[in-house]
């Protein structure tokens, strides 16, 4: 049986019986696509297999790693952008609880992980200095390309910070780079500074690598059972491995997202009711929106924190433009359960909850939710999850990864590449003078006030 479970049953106002049983062909096609290396950037899609097939003894690697930031650092700091962010970004929420960044250093039994390099603001970085403070740190540093700007900036301002605080001996054996195998500049400089390095593999795309070292080190610096992680994504790699419909409820996510886009539902909104999976759902946008948004196509991935923006987004979604289809990530057993209080003179009305615990009352706001956008003309999809362990993450990441890329393929696109993504950046280059790009600069210039 899944560890997590689909369920379509809300889809009936919108989608017949036949539908389903209709993509079965298309799906079949793309899953031959994606298993047989026939489909396009078929040379991206080792993470298929990553959860059974990855290097044990960079693994193992990746522990001691850990254990040493544990008890040299009081704050690991991860740089990194995308898909060398994200994963790591989104497991340290969903396993760690709400204020696990925010806890006194004593309390905490792992460093605090702090996330550089995911913008260029300087403000943000002399923040994060100042936070930091005199306490002990080290730096994982995740770049596949080893020369992407934002945390190319990071890296330097930390850098400074470490030699200047340890030394540079020291320094260097603070830094720890997961970055490619062999090329790229952040490669080149590990190996001449002696950095603890790590490898991203080459079959597997940013967006696709939080089940390597390059979100691996991060979660389990942050105390996390990687093991269990990979365990729960291997489990699902057999579950998810059939192209039969009735059989794989991954790609039934896929199916109907894609029979729902065909119809007009062109937004998909992922739902949460935790926040300690707001981030879960910015890694879900990541790797839907830069696998399939492109040849003028394709689903736009959004999401929603509930029930925090159905006091905000909840108008819209439930009269706005009728082009929104939903996905709940819903978590079946809280991590930790809170009884409401009683109060004698019940001014609040909250008499008839006192004594209920506060996730049936999530739970009741999730069904009541759920009911209302139907009637509202917004079909809602759910994915189930028992609890938020490392098991279930690495199962649900899987679920994920496969569906988006059996989705990608049954609409016509290659879901492994993002040649969209290197327009501005040509564009800032140009106009930031970098060498090589002086001829777009001043073409540029001229279009600007
Ligand atoms: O790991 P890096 O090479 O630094 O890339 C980080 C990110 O930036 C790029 O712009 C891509 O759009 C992403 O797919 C990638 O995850």
């Amino acid at each position: 049986m899944a560890h997590i479970s689909f369920d379509s049953s809300n889809l009936d106002k919108f989608i017949h019986d036949n539908e389903l049983g209709e993509m079965q062909a298309m799906v079949t096609a793309a899953d031959t696509q994606l298993r047989n290396g026939t489909g396009a950037g078929a040379a991206y899609t080792d993470w298929l297999h990553l959860p059974t097939d990855y290097d044990q003894d960079e693994f193992a690697r990746i522990k001691q790693a850990a254990a040493k930031i544990k008890s040299d650092s009081k704050v690991l700091v991860v740089i990194g952008i995308g898909g060398s962010y994200l994963g790591a970004r989104a497991a340290v929420d969903f396993l760690n609880g709400a204020f696990f960044q925010a806890q006194h250093d004593e309390e905490r039994n792992a460093p605090q992980i702090l996330f550089a390099g995911n913008s260029i603001s300087s403000s943000y970085i002399h923040d994060m200095i100042k936070l930091i403070g005199n306490r002990d740190f080290s730096v994982n540093v995740i770049s596949k390309s080893g020369t992407t700007t934002e945390p190319s900036i990071a890296f330097r301002i930390f850098k400074e910070l470490l030699i200047k605080k340890y030394g540079q001996t020291v320094a260097n054996q603070r830094i720890y780079a997961t970055t490619d195998r062999q090329k790229g500049a952040l490669k080149t400089e590990a190996d001449a500074e002696g950095y603890e390095s790590f490898v991203i593999p080459d079959g597997v795309g940013g967006r696709y690598s939080v089940l390597t070292a390059v979100g691996l080190l991060p979660i389990a610096a942050a105390g996390a059972d990687i093991d269990q992680l990979m365990a729960g994504a291997a489990s699902a790699e057999k579950e998810y491995s059939d192209a039969d419909l009735a059989k794989n409820e991954a790609y039934q996510y896929a199916a109907y997202r894609n029979i729902l886009y065909r119809k007009g539902f062109t937004t998909e909104l992922l739902e949460n009711y935790e926040p300690t999976m707001t981030m879960f759902a910015e890694w879900w946008k990541q790797l839907a929106g830069e696998s399939e948004g492109k040849d003028q196509k394709g689903i736009y991935p959004s999401s929603a924190n509930f029930s925090t923006d159905l006091h905000s987004l909840g108008q819209y979604i439930q009269e706005g433009r009728r082009n929104l289809m939903e996905t709940v990530v819903k978590v079946d057993e809280p991590t930790h359960d809170v009884t409401i209080p009683s109060e004698e003179s019940d001014l609040d009305g909250l008499g008839y909850l006192q004594g209920k615990t506060m996730d049936f009352v999530n739970t009741k706001a999730y069904q009541a939710v759920v009911l209302a956008h139907i009637d509202g003309g917004v079909p809602v999809m759910t994915v189930h999850i028992p609890r938020q362990d490392e098991f279930t993450l690495g199962y649900l990441i899987y679920f994920f990864e496969v569906a988006i890329g059996v989705s990608g393929y049954l609409n016509g696109i290659n879901p492994f590449n993002q040649p969209g993504v290197e327009a501005y950046k040509t564009n800032m280059f140009g106009l930031l003078g970098k060498p090589g790009f002086e001829k777009i600069g001043s073409a540029l210039r001229q279009r600007i006030n």
